[in-house]
């Protein structure tokens, strides 16, 4: 079960505790990331677009910190008859399980390697897309740059990393007025102030943002030849890095 209204902020939480990826998260995370992330169908769509302009026929496709598979579903139905593998990893053993079952719904699971493990300890074979879609931000940052440099090495020539990560500004004023946005839309969608609120501090220390400035140094330093900001919206970017 996956399909249940996000209302785990919604009553006042005595003490608020570190957010983790765990059974309550899984039970409404297609509703929680739509309703907080500005853009994420969208993303997930284009995705599917960017893996049919850059995978190559017979290599790996990563999904990095996969959560429910969604954009390793994109990636494998604009991939058919390439001959593709993909490989969705998450290091919650409770968002594997639920992948598994709703990848086999989809009918990709031959084409589909799902693995629980730690994306910031393993070892990539050569692959010609991976995804990090909201991954790397929850990754401690002082193991950020030596993960980029392995998926950048393992990258064919020609190859994709896309990243997409929610950013914090330098500019004070203008990270207070995107933040501000974002906050706006969580609102739109239905999020009450005490539920923004109970999530924000849930997230802190956990979800640790960098600038957009940062991600674009570091991709350049892995070695990626070509980088595009693709997405743009509040303080949520996704950027396409070109091997
Ligand atoms: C915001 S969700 C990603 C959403 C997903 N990529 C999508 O497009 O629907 C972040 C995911 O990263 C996973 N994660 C966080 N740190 C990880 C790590 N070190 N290794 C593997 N997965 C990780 C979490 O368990 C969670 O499922
Ligand atoms: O809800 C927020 O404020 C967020 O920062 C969004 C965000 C994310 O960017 O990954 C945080 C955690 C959940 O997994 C879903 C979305």
């Amino acid at each position: 079960m996956s399909d249940q209204q996000d209302r785990i902020y919604a009553t006042a939480h005595q003490q608020v505790t570190r957010f983790s990826f765990d059974d309550t998260v899984v039970r409404v995370f297609p509703d929680m990331i739509r309703r907080s992330v500005p853009g994420y169908p969208t993303i997930i769509d284009m995705i599917g677009v960017l893996a049919a302009r850059y995978a190559q026929p017979d290599t790996c496709l990563y999904d990095l910190g996969c959560s429910l598979g969604a954009a390793t579903t994109a990636m494998a139905t604009l991939t058919a008859d390439q001959g593709n593998r993909l490989i969705a990893v998450d290091n919650s053993a409770a968002m594997i399980r639920q992948a598994g079952t709703l990848i086999a719904e989809t009918g990709q699971s031959e084409r589909v390697s799902l693995l629980e493990g730690d994306v910031a300890s393993m070892d990539f074979e050569p692959c010609s897309m991976a995804v990090l879609n909201f991954t790397l931000q929850f990754i401690a940052p002082d193991k950020r740059d030596a993960l980029i440099q392995r998926l950048a090495d393992a990258t064919l020539p020609g190859g994709i990393l896309v990243l997409s990560e929610k950013i914090r500004f330098a500019d004070d004023a203008e990270n207070a007025l995107q933040t501000e946005l974002h906050h706006a839309f969580k609102r739109n969608n239905g999020y009450s102030d005490l539920e923004i609120s109970q999530k924000r501090t849930a997230l802190e220390n956990v979800l640790i943002p960098e600038t957009l400035a940062d991600h674009e140094a570091r991709l350049r330093q892995a070695g990626y030849r070509e980088i595009h900001v693709w997405f743009r919206c509040f303080n949520f970017i996704s950027l396409l890095a070109v091997r």
